[in-house]
Protein backbone atom coordinates (compact mmCIF):
# COMPACT_ATOMS: atom_id res chain seq x y z
CA UNK A 1 0.00 0.00 0.00
CA UNK A 2 1.45 3.78 -0.71
CA UNK A 3 2.38 5.39 1.77
CA UNK A 4 1.75 8.42 2.89
CA UNK A 5 4.63 11.27 3.12
CA UNK A 6 4.61 14.50 4.75
CA UNK A 7 3.62 16.57 1.40
CA UNK A 8 0.59 18.29 1.31
CA UNK A 9 -1.21 18.28 -2.18
CA UNK A 10 -4.11 19.86 -1.25
CA UNK A 11 -5.06 22.55 1.41
CA UNK A 12 -8.19 23.97 2.26
CA UNK A 13 -8.88 26.74 4.48
CA UNK A 14 -12.03 28.78 5.64
CA UNK A 15 -13.11 27.74 2.43
CA UNK A 16 -17.23 29.01 2.05
CA UNK A 17 -19.24 28.84 -0.89
CA UNK A 18 -22.73 30.69 -1.30
CA UNK A 19 -25.55 30.34 -4.15
CA UNK A 20 -26.76 33.21 -4.58
CA UNK A 21 -27.35 34.30 -0.94
CA UNK A 22 -27.85 30.63 0.37
CA UNK A 23 -23.92 29.38 2.00
CA UNK A 24 -24.18 25.87 0.92
CA UNK A 25 -20.03 25.58 2.47
CA UNK A 26 -19.47 27.63 5.58
CA UNK A 27 -16.05 27.52 6.48
CA UNK A 28 -14.11 24.37 5.60
CA UNK A 29 -10.90 23.18 6.77
CA UNK A 30 -9.31 19.66 5.26
CA UNK A 31 -6.15 18.57 4.23
CA UNK A 32 -5.02 15.80 1.55
CA UNK A 33 -1.41 14.48 1.95
CA UNK A 34 0.32 12.82 -0.93
CA UNK A 35 -0.10 9.05 -1.01
CA UNK A 36 -3.94 9.19 1.11
CA UNK A 37 -6.74 8.41 0.87
CA UNK A 38 -8.92 10.62 2.24
CA UNK A 39 -12.84 10.44 2.54
CA UNK A 40 -15.34 13.46 2.92
CA UNK A 41 -18.69 11.90 3.79
CA UNK A 42 -22.02 13.42 4.68
CA UNK A 43 -26.00 13.02 3.96
CA UNK A 44 -27.50 14.52 1.17
CA UNK A 45 -27.07 18.54 1.06
CA UNK A 46 -24.09 18.37 3.11
CA UNK A 47 -22.04 20.67 0.81
CA UNK A 48 -19.57 18.01 -0.15
CA UNK A 49 -19.83 18.22 -4.09
CA UNK A 50 -19.79 22.14 -3.74
CA UNK A 51 -16.10 21.56 -2.28
CA UNK A 52 -15.26 19.55 -4.61
CA UNK A 53 -16.35 22.08 -6.90
CA UNK A 54 -14.77 24.62 -5.46
CA UNK A 55 -11.25 22.84 -5.10
CA UNK A 56 -11.63 22.23 -8.70
CA UNK A 57 -11.39 25.66 -10.00
CA UNK A 58 -15.51 25.36 -11.09
CA UNK A 59 -17.02 27.63 -8.12
CA UNK A 60 -16.05 31.30 -6.77
CA UNK A 61 -15.33 31.02 -3.21
CA UNK A 62 -14.25 33.02 -0.36
CA UNK A 63 -10.90 31.26 2.03
CA UNK A 64 -8.29 29.78 0.49
CA UNK A 65 -7.69 26.47 -1.26
CA UNK A 66 -3.87 25.93 -2.04
CA UNK A 67 -2.91 22.73 -4.26
CA UNK A 68 1.11 22.04 -4.27
CA UNK A 69 1.40 24.57 -1.87
CA UNK A 70 -0.10 27.33 -5.03
CA UNK A 71 -3.31 29.02 -4.04
CA UNK A 72 -5.67 28.25 -6.84
CA UNK A 73 -7.46 31.24 -6.99
CA UNK A 74 -7.36 32.67 -10.64
CA UNK A 75 -6.45 29.06 -11.82
CA UNK A 76 -8.85 27.73 -14.34
CA UNK A 77 -10.54 24.11 -14.09
CA UNK A 78 -7.42 23.27 -17.20
CA UNK A 79 -5.58 24.73 -15.94
CA UNK A 80 -5.46 22.59 -12.49
CA UNK A 81 -5.91 19.21 -14.50
CA UNK A 82 -2.89 20.15 -16.38
CA UNK A 83 -1.18 20.18 -12.60
CA UNK A 84 -2.80 16.80 -11.96
CA UNK A 85 -5.94 17.78 -10.15
CA UNK A 86 -8.41 15.51 -11.56
CA UNK A 87 -12.13 15.12 -10.89
CA UNK A 88 -14.56 12.39 -11.77
CA UNK A 89 -17.12 13.67 -11.49
CA UNK A 90 -20.96 12.62 -10.11
CA UNK A 91 -22.69 11.36 -12.71
CA UNK A 92 -19.87 10.01 -14.43
CA UNK A 93 -20.17 12.01 -17.33
CA UNK A 94 -18.29 9.86 -20.31
CA UNK A 95 -18.82 10.74 -23.72
CA UNK A 96 -21.45 8.45 -24.06
CA UNK A 97 -20.97 8.96 -28.75
CA UNK A 98 -17.21 7.65 -28.64
CA UNK A 99 -16.14 3.99 -27.84
CA UNK A 100 -14.37 2.83 -24.54
CA UNK A 101 -10.75 3.24 -26.31
CA UNK A 102 -11.42 7.26 -27.65
CA UNK A 103 -12.70 7.63 -24.19
CA UNK A 104 -9.36 6.77 -22.79
CA UNK A 105 -7.50 8.76 -25.58
CA UNK A 106 -9.56 11.78 -24.28
CA UNK A 107 -8.16 11.30 -21.02
CA UNK A 108 -5.21 11.75 -22.27
CA UNK A 109 -5.30 14.87 -23.70
CA UNK A 110 -2.99 16.79 -21.42
CA UNK A 111 0.13 14.52 -23.30
CA UNK A 112 1.96 14.09 -25.54
CA UNK A 113 3.52 10.74 -25.36
CA UNK A 114 1.97 8.24 -27.91
CA UNK A 115 3.81 5.29 -26.72
CA UNK A 116 3.03 6.20 -22.74
CA UNK A 117 -0.69 6.74 -24.29
CA UNK A 118 -0.83 3.32 -25.47
CA UNK A 119 0.74 1.56 -22.76
CA UNK A 120 -1.41 3.22 -19.98
CA UNK A 121 -4.95 2.14 -22.06
CA UNK A 122 -3.18 -1.54 -21.79
CA UNK A 123 -2.59 -0.90 -18.25
CA UNK A 124 -5.89 0.33 -17.46
CA UNK A 125 -7.22 -2.80 -19.10
CA UNK A 126 -5.74 -4.88 -16.39
CA UNK A 127 -7.00 -3.17 -14.09
CA UNK A 128 -10.20 -3.04 -15.63
CA UNK A 129 -10.61 -6.15 -17.26
CA UNK A 130 -14.70 -5.26 -18.30
CA UNK A 131 -13.26 -2.28 -20.23
CA UNK A 132 -10.84 -4.19 -22.41
CA UNK A 133 -14.04 -6.71 -23.17
CA UNK A 134 -15.95 -3.86 -24.56
CA UNK A 135 -13.02 -1.83 -25.83
CA UNK A 136 -15.17 -0.75 -29.22
CA UNK A 137 -18.50 -0.61 -27.65
CA UNK A 138 -20.36 2.95 -27.46
CA UNK A 139 -19.56 4.25 -24.07
CA UNK A 140 -23.18 5.19 -23.45
CA UNK A 141 -24.63 2.06 -23.80
CA UNK A 142 -22.53 0.55 -21.47
CA UNK A 143 -24.03 0.23 -17.51
CA UNK A 144 -24.08 2.77 -15.13
CA UNK A 145 -21.15 0.48 -13.32
CA UNK A 146 -19.01 0.27 -16.08
CA UNK A 147 -19.54 3.73 -17.53
CA UNK A 148 -18.05 4.65 -13.43
CA UNK A 149 -15.39 2.20 -14.14
CA UNK A 150 -14.72 3.88 -17.03
CA UNK A 151 -14.70 7.12 -15.63
CA UNK A 152 -12.18 6.47 -13.61
CA UNK A 153 -10.00 4.92 -16.41
CA UNK A 154 -10.28 8.33 -18.20
CA UNK A 155 -9.21 10.29 -14.89
CA UNK A 156 -6.51 7.94 -14.52
CA UNK A 157 -5.15 8.49 -18.38
CA UNK A 158 -4.11 11.96 -16.99
CA UNK A 159 -1.67 11.04 -14.75
CA UNK A 160 -3.40 12.36 -11.98
CA UNK A 161 -1.30 13.42 -9.04
CA UNK A 162 -4.91 13.87 -6.95
CA UNK A 163 -7.85 12.43 -7.94
CA UNK A 164 -11.27 13.52 -6.38
CA UNK A 165 -14.11 10.64 -6.76
CA UNK A 166 -17.47 12.23 -6.37
CA UNK A 167 -19.83 9.71 -4.99
CA UNK A 168 -18.60 6.48 -7.28
CA UNK A 169 -21.11 4.44 -6.05
CA UNK A 170 -24.26 6.15 -6.16
CA UNK A 171 -26.68 4.35 -8.24
CA UNK A 172 -25.40 1.61 -8.40
CA UNK A 173 -26.52 -2.25 -7.62
CA UNK A 174 -24.44 -3.83 -4.30
CA UNK A 175 -22.76 -6.03 -6.48
CA UNK A 176 -21.18 -3.12 -8.62
CA UNK A 177 -20.53 -0.89 -5.79
CA UNK A 178 -18.45 -4.00 -3.74
CA UNK A 179 -16.35 -3.60 -7.52
CA UNK A 180 -16.21 0.05 -7.55
CA UNK A 181 -14.75 0.12 -4.42
CA UNK A 182 -12.33 -2.55 -4.94
CA UNK A 183 -11.38 -0.51 -7.74
CA UNK A 184 -10.65 2.21 -5.84
CA UNK A 185 -8.74 0.30 -3.47
CA UNK A 186 -6.64 -0.70 -6.50
CA UNK A 187 -6.29 2.64 -7.60
CA UNK A 188 -4.84 3.70 -4.48
CA UNK A 189 -2.90 0.85 -4.06
CA UNK A 190 -1.21 2.10 -7.53
CA UNK A 191 -0.15 5.16 -5.78
CA UNK A 192 -2.28 7.69 -6.44
CA UNK A 193 -3.43 9.86 -3.85
CA UNK A 194 -7.41 10.21 -3.29
CA UNK A 195 -9.90 12.57 -2.16
CA UNK A 196 -13.12 10.06 -2.10
CA UNK A 197 -16.81 11.55 -1.90
CA UNK A 198 -19.13 9.46 -0.11
CA UNK A 199 -22.27 8.35 0.95
CA UNK A 200 -22.02 5.16 1.33
CA UNK A 201 -20.10 6.20 4.68
CA UNK A 202 -18.83 2.74 6.14
CA UNK A 203 -17.49 1.54 2.85
CA UNK A 204 -15.32 4.76 2.50
CA UNK A 205 -14.22 4.93 6.49
CA UNK A 206 -13.28 0.87 5.83
CA UNK A 207 -11.08 1.58 3.26
CA UNK A 208 -9.82 5.20 3.80
CA UNK A 209 -6.12 6.63 6.14
CA UNK A 210 -8.28 9.30 7.03
CA UNK A 211 -11.29 11.22 6.95
CA UNK A 212 -14.31 14.19 7.28
CA UNK A 213 -17.87 14.24 8.21
CA UNK A 214 -19.28 17.04 6.83
CA UNK A 215 -23.10 18.52 8.16
CA UNK A 216 -24.59 21.52 7.03
CA UNK A 217 -21.85 23.50 5.70
CA UNK A 218 -19.65 22.30 8.01
CA UNK A 219 -17.04 19.55 8.97
CA UNK A 220 -17.98 18.38 12.46
CA UNK A 221 -15.71 15.30 12.61
CA UNK A 222 -12.62 14.12 11.02
CA UNK A 223 -10.03 11.42 12.18
CA UNK A 224 -8.51 7.98 11.10
CA UNK A 225 -10.97 5.97 8.94
CA UNK A 226 -11.03 3.14 11.42
CA UNK A 227 -11.98 5.70 14.54
CA UNK A 228 -14.61 7.68 12.94
CA UNK A 229 -16.28 4.01 11.64
CA UNK A 230 -16.17 3.14 15.44
CA UNK A 231 -17.12 6.23 16.83
CA UNK A 232 -20.62 5.88 18.09
CA UNK A 233 -22.10 9.26 16.78
CA UNK A 234 -20.72 8.04 13.05
CA UNK A 235 -22.83 5.13 13.26
CA UNK A 236 -25.58 6.60 14.67
CA UNK A 237 -26.05 9.57 12.35
CA UNK A 238 -24.47 8.11 9.26
CA UNK A 239 -24.41 4.07 9.33
CA UNK A 240 -27.95 3.40 11.25
CA UNK A 241 -26.41 1.56 14.00
N1 LIG B 1 -26.27 25.31 -8.41
C1 LIG B 1 -26.86 25.44 -7.22
N2 LIG B 1 -27.68 26.48 -6.97
C2 LIG B 1 -28.27 26.63 -5.75
N3 LIG B 1 -28.07 25.79 -4.71
C3 LIG B 1 -27.27 24.74 -4.91
C4 LIG B 1 -26.62 24.50 -6.17
N4 LIG B 1 -25.88 23.37 -6.06
C5 LIG B 1 -26.06 22.93 -4.80
N5 LIG B 1 -26.88 23.73 -4.11
C6 LIG B 1 -27.31 23.58 -2.70
O1 LIG B 1 -26.15 23.58 -1.88
C7 LIG B 1 -26.28 22.63 -0.83
C8 LIG B 1 -25.11 21.63 -0.88
O2 LIG B 1 -25.22 20.83 -2.06
P1 LIG B 1 -24.10 19.78 -2.49
O3 LIG B 1 -24.50 19.24 -3.82
O4 LIG B 1 -22.78 20.38 -2.35
O5 LIG B 1 -24.30 18.67 -1.36
P2 LIG B 1 -23.75 17.21 -1.27
O6 LIG B 1 -23.22 17.04 0.11
O7 LIG B 1 -22.81 16.93 -2.39
O8 LIG B 1 -25.07 16.37 -1.45
P3 LIG B 1 -25.36 15.01 -2.26
O9 LIG B 1 -24.71 13.94 -1.46
O10 LIG B 1 -26.87 14.94 -2.21
O11 LIG B 1 -24.81 15.17 -3.63
C9 LIG B 1 -27.63 21.97 -1.01
O12 LIG B 1 -28.54 22.61 -0.15
C10 LIG B 1 -27.99 22.26 -2.46
O13 LIG B 1 -29.36 22.34 -2.65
Amino acid sequence: MAQPSNEILLQVQGLKVAYGGIEAVKGVDLEVRAGELVTLIGSNGAGKTTTMKAVTGTLPFDGEIRYLGESIRGKGAWDLVHKGLVMVPEGRGVFARMTIVENLQMGAYTRKDKAGIKADIERMFGIFPRLRERKDQLAGTMSGGEQQMLAMARALMSQPKLLLLDEPSMGLSPIMVDKIFEVVRDVYALGVTILLVEQNASRALALADRGYVMDSGLITMSGPGQELLNDARVRAAYLGQ
